[in-house]
């Protein structure tokens, strides 16, 4: 059977076809080239960068009896020409068959799906080894060929085992079928709008050349000598694959489906400290939603009420001394997510970067550690998920041993040859940084040493586990277009633009997504109590005011519709610009505004805010803590969001704004630049305001033209909020884009 794996000597074949039909260099003809042959003819048509390959009946031409170099004898010529290229399409339809077999075993089965299911409803209830979930891996493995593991510790959780490997892997949403690739309810109706048309794309418009390889039709039934007698079947076989395609649609991601495993530090809802948690609780399940079979892998801060424990043990060894760990699993919107139980975890839900820095090393040393085997020993859904065809997501410095420790521990050592990392920078402000002799504590082989030192002109070498991260990694992801171009800078690469540049070849920048269940506010959770209240587009001007009425009462600021309400949300801390804000506090106090302030984070701005509220009693809230819902209730009750950050790889706060018909006014920088498009009143365009260096002056100037428009242009704001709105900015998009990097990185050798 073909595996995935079978790519490029596809790609290889399609090549020597068109080597063979066209020459090696010169006298390319255009497509669809038509090559003669008597009796008949095929030709290649070249579409979205797939082959068609049409067997056609052609007459003889001028060029009849002339080969095409040439030379004499040009029948033989042709037809041992025709031969080989026949030999060669051969292969091809061979493997392209192949393929459509596989495909199609695993998706037109209602067997699977039906059994998938029952077993699965049985383990969600017991989530103990059963026999359903033994059957479920008797099925996967039928599919697979040689499915996914089950390690043996799923029977006997502290045996040591060695591990097999999966060379291929099922999504479960795949067998869910088409409910699992349902659209996210979105509040947008106007379709003028150009990101609006941003849905995720049904199968037949895939742009993937692997799925385009399949695009292979023979449009001549003539009966045909020697080679083409073969050729039939497989045409015949296409064709009836495409009706049971056509009866039930294949995954968004076609057939590049694979195991995605997510590791983070923290996960959005069980735990969040900033935007790395929202990324971990909501990429995965637009992963999901296209077809892949994804886990997110989060240490276990607290006592989470949806996770059950699993029947599995294993222990890692840190500085010495050995980890017993243990794993908790929940099936939540197609995703597994896996959370890892551990001593050292335990209740730092409130504290999730705490401690002194080898504490915090030591954590995510064991975190990486334990999440690398996690596809080998926690079963999800009854069956592991193996290290066929697996790529890992690691994200920041937290997580960036694992793309080392996968090539050290295992790739070097024969093991996990078909399982890939990616490393995500959400803030490259934050690496991991020590003295040289920290390298100790990660146990490994002395010569990884010089992928972690790292010159400072300030303390000279020292200890960089972000830089070894990068270096590892098959390819690196960071957050914004806008962040991947600073991060190459010696201003926005923070000491590792030199690693960042010579490994620019597999850097991308990918714009996240928002969750548009969490943040929308049409389903809002933190709006239905209290005087606030859900609002769509439609509702906007009716809700949005009574949001901010709301907001201001529970606040204990004057209840005025007029006034325009400014907020701010985010970590107080240097990146954010907070001071920049208190720059501009007495200009802002001189004009009819209200300001709200939520953060946590240093000692003297969280001072700074509450100051500005006594001071400003009758203008200015300064809530100092980390509250969800005040958030959520921020979002949707102040009138425009400033966002003064220094820097800002994406930024979530004004993304989440725009959802909610407020006006963002930010320092145009990453993905604050990539994402807020100035207004122009001319063409009554544009999504808020930008500023464009981090000086109060300038923050000042942009809210004064905002506050101008806000007061006296009013249709111009309402298309601002409106247009805010309407954009698509969930995950589906971003999601797209991330399954290119996840096959980029699957190919890589
Ligand atoms: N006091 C508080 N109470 C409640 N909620 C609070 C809060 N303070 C912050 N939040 C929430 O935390 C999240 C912050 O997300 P951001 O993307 O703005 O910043 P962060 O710098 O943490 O993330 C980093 O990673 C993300 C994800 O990639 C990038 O967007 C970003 O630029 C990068 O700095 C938002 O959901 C926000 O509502």
């Amino acid at each position: 059977m073909a595996s995935i794996g079978s790519l490029p000597s596809i790609l290889e074949t399609k090549r020597e076809s068109f080597i063979l039909l066209h020459g090696r260099s010169q006298q390319r003809p255009r497509f669809p080239f038509l090559w003669y042959r008597p009796q008949r003819a095929f030709s290649f048509a070249v579409s979205n960068g797939g082959f068609s390959l049409r067997f056609k009946p052609v007459r003889a031409t001028a060029k009849e009896g002339v080969n095409d170099d040439g030379s004499d004898d040009p029948l033989q010529a042709t037809i041992e020409k025709s031969k080989k290229v026949l030999a060669l399409q051969r292969d091809l339809l061979q493997q392209i068959s192949e393929r459509r077999k596989l495909v199609s075993s695993i998706s037109s089965s209602s067997f699977d799906q039906e059994i998938d299911r029952t077993s699965y409803d049985q383990r969600e209830s017991s989530l103990q080894p059963d026999n359903a979930s033994t059957s479920r891996k008797n099925i996967l493995e039928q599919q697979n060929g040689n499915g996914g593991i089950v390690p043996s510790s799923y029977v006997d959780s502290t045996a040591d085992e060695l591990p097999e490997t999966a060379s291929s892997a099922v999504s479960r949403s795949y067998f869910k079928g088409e409910e699992e690739f349902e659209q996210p309810k979105s509040p947008k109706t106007d379709s003028s709008v150009k990101n609006s048309t941003k849905q995720p794309k049904d199968a037949s418009s895939e742009k993937s050349f692997l799925t385009n390889t399949l695009e292979v039709s023979v449009i001549n039934d003539e009966k045909t000598e020697g080679s083409n007698e073969s050729a039939s079947p497989e045409v015949n076989n296409v064709g009836s694959d495409s009706m049971t395609e056509h009866a039930k649609p294949p995954p968004l991601a076609g057939a590049n489906v694979m195991n995605v495993i997510l590791v983070a530090a923290e996960c959005a809802p069980w735990s969040k400290t900033g935007g790395l948690g929202d990324v971990a609780g909501s990429l995965p399940k637009a992963l999901a939603r296209r077809g892949h079979r994804v886990m997110v892998v989060a240490p276990r801060y607290g006592n989470y009420a949806e996770p059950q424990l699993v029947g599995v043990q294993k222990r890692y060894k840190v500085d010495g001394q050995d980890h017993e760990v243990s794993y908790f699993h929940a099936f939540i919107d197609g995703v597994d997510f896996v959370f890892i139980e551990c001593s050292m975890f335990r209740h730092m839900e409130g504290n999730i970067y705490g401690g002194n820095r080898l504490d915090i090393l030591k954590r995510m040393i064991l975190f990486c550690k334990a999440a690398a085997e996690v596809p080998w020993h926690v079963p999800c859904g009854g069956i592991c998920y193996g290290d066929g065809n697996l790529v890992f997501i690691a994200n920041d410095w937290h997580t960036a041993l694992l793309p080392v420790y996968l090539k050290a521990y295992y790739r070097d050592n024969g093991l996990m040859q078909f399982t890939r990392s990616i490393l995500v920078i959400h803030n490259i402000a934050h690496q991991g940084r020590g003295p040289v002799d920290d390298f100790s504590y990660v146990d490994l082989p002395e010569h990884y040493i010089d992928m972690f030192k790292l010159y400072d002109p300030v303390g000279g070498d020292h200890f960089n586990i972000f830089a070894a991260g990068l270096k590892t990694a098959d390819r690196v992801v960071t957050v914004s277009h806008g962040y991947a171009w600073e991060l190459k800078t010696s201003e926005g690469g923070w000491g590792l633009h030199s690693i960042i540049n010579e490994n620019d070849w597999k850097l991308r920048g990918i714009v996240n997504g928002i969750d548009t269940k969490e943040w929308n506010p049409v389903l809002d959770v933190h709006l239905t109590s209290d005087g606030y209240t859900n609002y769509s587009l439609e509702t906007l001007e009716t809700g949005k005011p009574q949001c901010k009425a709301a907001l201001q009462k529970e606040l204990g600021l004057p209840i005025r519709p007029d006034v325009p309400v400014i907020g701010f949300i985010g970590r107080l801390d240097h990146q954010k610009g907070v001071d920049l804000i208190a720059e501009a506090i007495p200009w802002m106090m001189d004009q009819d505004v209200q300001l709200v302030m939520l953060g946590t984070g240093r000692k003297d701005l969280e001072q700074m805010l509450k100051q500005f509220e006594s001071h400003y009693n009758d203008k200015v809230r300064g809530w100092v803590g980390f509250s969800v819902k005040t958030a959520h209730r921020i979002t949707a009750g102040v009138d425009i969001l400033l966002m003064p950050s220094r820097f800002e790889p994406c930024g979530l706060n004004q993304l989440y704004a725009m959802m909610y018909g407020t006006v963002p006014v930010v320092h145009a920088v990453g993905g604050l630049r990539d994402t807020v498009q100035p207004f122009d009143p001319f063409n009554e365009s544009g999504f808020g305001w930008t500023f464009d260096s981090a000086e109060g002056s300038k923050l000042i100037h942009a809210l004064g033209n905002c506050l101008f428009t806000y007061r006296e242009y009013k249709e111009s704001w309402k298309g601002l909020q409106r247009r805010g709105m309407m954009q698509d900015l969930s995950w589906d998009h971003a999601a797209e884009i991330y399954e290119e990097v996840l096959i980029a990185a699957k190919y890589q050798w």
